[in-house]
């Protein structure tokens, strides 16, 4: 589980022991080149956050890792346990295959693979930027229905299913107490009957993820999940995500605007400027970095106003500072 060491070395679990490699990722809509050669790694058991200006890209990236795109270039590799060596990838990659499995252990190729598959197959879940709940579902039908393809192969995708022979019945009473359990988690088991679009923003928020959750995957993919949170809301998300990583073990990727819930809970940060890679470390690294400092400088005034001071929040010292320079221009 999560290592709480805060030091450098701790952090280097995106070299050490990646669980998503994305290499020499490009990809071209048209004349525009959204996404630029771009590498970076996700380690197993971190927070990883995708930051970047508006329109830098993110969103592409993980519409590339979750199958909605397909990459005009590059390789996207997920790895389950930590077996899988650069030279079985390689020999993978040289197959055509997608993926290949041995034990706990497997490579998938993610860019060969479509949406589906990567959510079934590899494991990989994901949340958009919009709510996507089912909204006349209660809140427990949302995290049984996604369930739903292990439930199907539960029941032998027969008749048998119907009949209610042992294992399915099994399959479907430990379905129900994981959606039960993640409703607990979320708090919202008193709210198991009522539709889900009966939640309020933040509560629809947290059980979005809990039915990614329930698809048991590898790495969770989260797209600007604190955009419309109220503070004690985004606190809420936090608690969640960490328990997510140090509870499940879970790998987290997510695309976030809010700095900061990035610099709260990221183990490590990825910036993005125009399809590119400008910044790679912890988040004390990225954000004493000038180059990420310039790329959030280009959008409105007020927005750096507001990076800033989340950037700086806990370190009294450069805040102090930024006041003093402040008190110079003046
Ligand atoms: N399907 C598409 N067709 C054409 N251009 C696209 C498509 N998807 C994204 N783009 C373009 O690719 C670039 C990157 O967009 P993307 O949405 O990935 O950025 P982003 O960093 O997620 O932005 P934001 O923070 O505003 O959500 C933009 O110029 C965008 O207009």
């Amino acid at each position: 589980m999560h290592d709480t060491n805060d030091t450098p070395a701790a952090h280097a679990r995106w070299t050490e022991d990646p669980v998503l490699t994305v290499e020499h990722l490009t990809m071209r809509f048209g004349g525009l080149v959204a996404i630029d050669d771009l590498s970076f790694s996700v380690g197993r058991g971190d927070i990883t956050a995708l930051i970047g200006p508006n329109g830098a890209g993110k969103t592409t990236v993980f519409n590339c890792v979750t199958g909605f795109y397909k990459p005009t270039e590059g390789r996207i590799v997920l790895r389950r346990g930590k077996k899988p060596t650069d030279a079985s990838i390689a020999d993978l990659t040289k197959t055509g295959q997608q993926y290949s499995r041995e034990g706990e252990n497997g490579i998938y190729l993610l860019e060969r693979m479509n949406d589906f598959r990567i959510t079934a197959t590899a494991g990989v879940a994901r949340t958009f930027q919009n709510i996507r709940l089912f909204g006349g579902m209660t809140v427990l039908e949302n995290l049984l229905v996604a369930q739903h393809n292990h439930l199907m192969r539960a029941s032998g995708f027969s008749i048998a299913g119907l009949l209610g022979l042992p294992n399915w019945r099994r399959e479907a009473k430990r379905a129900k107490d994981k959606a039960v359990a993640w409703l607990d988690r979320i708090s919202l088991l008193d709210r198991a009957d009522d539709p889900a679009a009966d939640l309020s923003y933040g509560d629809q928020r947290r059980l979005e993820i809990a039915r990614a959750m329930c698809t048991d995957p590898r790495l969770l993919c989260l797209d600007e999940p604190a955009a419309g949170l109220n503070p004690r809301e985004s606190a809420e998300l936090n608690d969640l995500l960490r328990s997510i990583r140090d509870r499940d073990g879970v790998s987290v990727l997510l695309i976030e605007h809010d700095m900061g819930v990035v610099m709260e809970i990221s183990d490590h940060i990825v910036v993005l400027d125009y399809g590119k890679k400008i910044a790679d470390g912890d988040s004390r690294a990225v954000r004493d970095d000038p180059k990420v400092i310039a790329a959030y400088l280009g959008v409105d005034d007020e927005e750096v106003y507001e990076v800033e001071e989340d950037l700086h929040r806990d370190d009294p010292q450069a805040a102090s500072m930024k006041t003093m320079s402040e008190g110079d221009q003046a």
